[in-house]
C-alpha cells in the first residue's frame, strides 16, 4: 500500500506558544508498505541518497501494533524529495506517508485526523520534535494553509492558498531536536503578535515577523531576507530553518538572487 505527504513551510512557529500555522507546498514524501510476518525491513531515500535513520519507522509501527494488538512486521521504501533537517518538514511528511501507508495496508479505517495524530504521536516517542509539530503534520497532509494549537492537537482553521513559492535551502542541517532544552518563552510575545495576524488572514506579514524573530534568535544569516526584501518579496522562514522561502511575482528573479546562498528551488503551495 502507498502513502504520501508533502513539505510545508512555516508561517508562525510554534516552539515559543504551542501555536502554529504552516503552508503545504508541493514537494513530496511516498511509502510503500508491505506487512509481513515479523520484523522491519525496508530502505529510506532522500533525494536519490539512503538514509539510515529508522526511528520514525520504528514507532510508527511500535503504535500500529500497540493500536491493532497485533504484532506484525513490515517491509518499506520511502522515496522523499525533502532534504532532512531544513525546516521543511521532513518529519512530518515521513511520519504521515508512512502511518497512511500501514493504516492501508491493516485495512483500518480511520478518519484522515486521526492519521495525521498517530504521526504525531509517533514522531514524538521517535524524539524529532519538539511540540509535536501537529501545524506541520497537518499542512503536509492536508495542504493549505493550516493554523493549530499542537498542545491539543486541534486544527483551529484551514484554507486553501495559490501561488508559488522560492524555497532557499543552505547547506547547513539543523535538527529540531538538537534545540531541546533552549528556553523559546522569551519569543511569546511577539510570536503571539504574528499568530495574531495569520488568525486575521494576514499571513504574509505574519511570516516576515516570524521569520526575523526566530531567525535573529538562532542565528541563522540575515542576508537572503535582506535580498528578498530589497526585491520586494515576502521572505519566511521556515521552521527552525535554515530554509528561507519567500512569495514573489517574480520567482525566477529571487531564485537568481539566491543562489549563492544555496540550493534554490521554486515550488507551488498546495
Ligand atoms: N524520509 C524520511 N524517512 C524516515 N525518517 C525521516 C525522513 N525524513 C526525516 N526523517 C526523520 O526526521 C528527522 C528530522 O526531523 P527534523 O529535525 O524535524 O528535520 P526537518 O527540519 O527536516 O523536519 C530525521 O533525523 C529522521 O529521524
Ligand atoms: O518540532 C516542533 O514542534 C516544531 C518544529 C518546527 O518545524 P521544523 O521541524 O520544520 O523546524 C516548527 O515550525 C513547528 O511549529 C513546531
Amino acid at each position: 500500500m502507498k502513502g504520501s505527504a508533502s513539505a510545508a513551510v512555516t508561517v508562525v512557529n510554534a516552539f515559543a506558544t504551542g501555536k502554529g500555522v504552516a503552508i503545504g507546498i508541493d514537494m513530496w514524501t511516498s511509502a510503500r508498505v508491505k506487512v509481513t510476518s515479523g520484523g522491519i525491513e525496508g530502505k529510506i531515500l532522500v533525494r536519490g541518497k539512503e538514509v539510515k535513520d529508522y526511528r520514525l519507522v520504528r514507532a510508527v509501527v511500535g503504535l500500529l501494533r500497540e493500536l491493532t494488538g497485533g504484532d506484525f512486521g513490515i517491509r518499506f521504501e520511502i522515496t522523499s524529495e525533502i532534504p532532512v533537517g531544513k525546516g521543511l518538514k521532513s518529519s512530518s511528511a515521513a511520519a504521515n506517508a508512512l502511518t497512511e501507508a500501514l493504516v492501508k495496508a491493516l485495512k483500518l479505517d480511520l478518519e484522515p485526523l486521526q492519521v495525521v495524530r498517530l504521526g504525531v504521536e509517533a514522531a514524538k516517542r521517535a524524539g524529532v520534535t519538539l511540540t509535536g509539530a501537529f501545524d506541520d503534520a497537518c499542512a503536509s497532509y492536508f495542504g493549505g494553509l493550516c493554523i493549530t494549537d499542537n498542545t491539543k492537537n486541534e486544527l483551529l482553521g484551514r484554507r486553501e492558498v495559490e501561488g508559488e513559492t522560492v524555497v532557499l535551502m543552505p547547506g547547513e542541517s539543523l535538527m529540531t531536536e538538537s534545540l531541546r532544552g533552549l528556553d523559546f518563552s522569551v519569543l511569546r510575545p511577539y510570536v503571539e503578535e504574528a499568530f495574531r495576524l495569520a488568525l486575521a488572514g494576514e499571513w504574509r506579514k505574519a511570516a516576515v515577523i516570524n521569520g526575523l524573530i526566530y531567525g535573529t534568535f538562532l542565528g541563522h544569516d540575515t542576508k537572503p531576507f535582506r535580498v528578498a526584501m530589497s526585491m520586494g518579496a515576502v521572505p519566511g522562514l521556515s521552521g527552525k530553518g535554515p530554509a528561507v522561502f519567500a512569495i514573489t511575482d517574480e520567482p525566477e528573479r529571487l531564485a537568481e538572487a539566491w543562489e549563492p546562498f544555496g540550493e534554490v528551488e521554486i515550488r507551488k503551495l498546495r
